[in-house]
């Protein structure tokens, strides 16, 4: 029995032979294609909201349960068993990406990432892999994106996810989260070829990272800048864009090559100011914050992309009616069409998982109505 589980589990861990999917309603929202209802998903679905995720989690070590696929598919797949989401994230984290390349990074219970090591000066530099095999550092993630998407059973489109590599650098500056990303925005100012020579050196593997989830079965890729708003406009357009930029093109020149076509999306919190510049960034889809209103951010993106998010996460600590009013607001300015709903940015551990419910509900309700029941309208 346990050997034929095993046997299983090796064949399901084959790039291969994938379910069909049933609800694309995502890709095509994410490729600008027509859809009935609007496609919506949650930042950070997987995760301490959840009961059942805390108990799966209990007493395990946070990176510990990354580097297991079955434990991140089963992650992954809970908040699809509760919510009629139309996509799913491939449970990890961005913090991988710094492991691999050799700096050490715990999760630690109530502070949250820490770096033991940080890096401090420029020399430290050295302290990182020359050459990073992502094939073999990253392989569990690969596996898990694998396995996951077998056992989705088509149910919907699986996105995987990194860090975008201003993200990744501050983290690996500052050591774990920061109030004003001091020590990592120094190194902007004081370091400037270092720095650059850091963000080259992410960018190249999260390139690698990418294609090595798309051909692991990620059907969309999301890049997370988290940390965009720190920065000015100046310094943005200098030490994060041209990545982000240089990110996307060179995994769909690749991605081309082998015949996939996987919609990549782009999330850089807080950096309003570069909206326009991010429309224009090879990404089919721009993801949110809440502080940019939806019609503006229509207007300023010309329906050169599909654009993605952006409740306010804190709109969930309201009543199922409320929610419910601020979501046809949110669908009323955006519009029901290049559109994917989802958060300005991810879930807090004490959110009610019935407000994610009421959510993803009046997203789907709200859209077909105002598409006409989603009736023979739209074909
Ligand atoms: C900045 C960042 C990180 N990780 C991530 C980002 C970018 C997105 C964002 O801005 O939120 C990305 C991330 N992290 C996680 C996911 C899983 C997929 C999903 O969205 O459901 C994703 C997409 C799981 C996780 N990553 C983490 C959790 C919670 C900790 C746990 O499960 O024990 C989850 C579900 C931990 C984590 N990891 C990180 C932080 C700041 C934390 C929170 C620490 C804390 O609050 O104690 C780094």
């Amino acid at each position: 029995m346990a050997a034929a589980m095993a046997m299983s589990n090796a064949v399901l861990c084959e790039p291969k032979d994938f379910p069909v999917l049933k609800n694309d309603t995502f890709l095509r929202a994410a490729r600008g294609q027509q859809t009935q209802h609007v496609p919506v998903w949650c930042m950070r679905q997987a995760g301490r909201y959840l009961p059942e995720f805390k108990e799966y989690r209990a007493g395990k070590d946070f990176f510990d349960t990354c580097r297991s696929p079955e434990a991140c598919c089963e992650l992954t797949l809970q908040p699809l068993r509760r919510f009629d989401f139309d996509a799913s994230i491939i449970f990890s984290d961005i913090l991988v990406v710094p492991q691999a390349m050799g700096l050490e990074v715990q999760m630690v219970p109530g502070k949250g990432p820490t770096f033991p090591d940080p890096l401090k000066d420029p020399e430290d530099l050295q302290r990182l892999k020359t050459e990073v095999d992502v094939k073999k550092e990253l392989d569990y993630v690969f596996k898990a994106i694998t396995l996951t998407r077998h056992k989705i059973e088509g149910k919907v489109p699986l996105i995987g996810f990194t860090g975008a590599p201003w993200t990744l650098m501050a983290y690996m500056i500052e050591g774990g989260g920061s109030k004003t990303q001091s020590k990592a925005k120094a190194w902007l100012y004081r370091h400037p070829a270092a720095s650059h020579m850091l963000l080259k050196r992410l960018t190249d593997v999260v390139v690698d990272y990418l294609l090595g989830q798309a051909a692991a079965g990620a059907q969309a890729l999301q890049v997370f800048d988290s940390n965009a708003g720190f920065l000015g406009p100046q310094e943005f357009k200098e030490f994060s864009l041209p990545y982000l930029r240089d990110i996307a093109r060179r995994v769909k020149d690749r991605l081309k090559e082998t015949g996939q076509d996987l919609p990549m999306i782009v999330f850089a919190k807080d950096a309003h100011y570069a909206l326009e510049d991010l429309s224009q960034s090879y990404y089919e889809v721009v993801s949110l914050d809440w502080t940019i209103d939806p019609r503006s951010a229509r207007e300023r993106t010309g329906g050169s992309v599909s654009l993605q998010g952006n409740m306010d996460p804190c709109a969930l600590y309201a009543p199922k009616e409320r929610i419910s009013e601020v979501v046809q607001k949110m669908l009323e300015g955006f519009g029901t069409q290049r559109y994917v709903a989802n958060l300005g940015h991810g879930l807090y551990p004490d959110m009610d998982p019935a407000a994610v419910g009421a959510f993803v509900d009046a997203v789907h309700q709200h859209s077909r109505r105002m598409n006409g029941d989603g009736g023979d309208k739209l074909q």
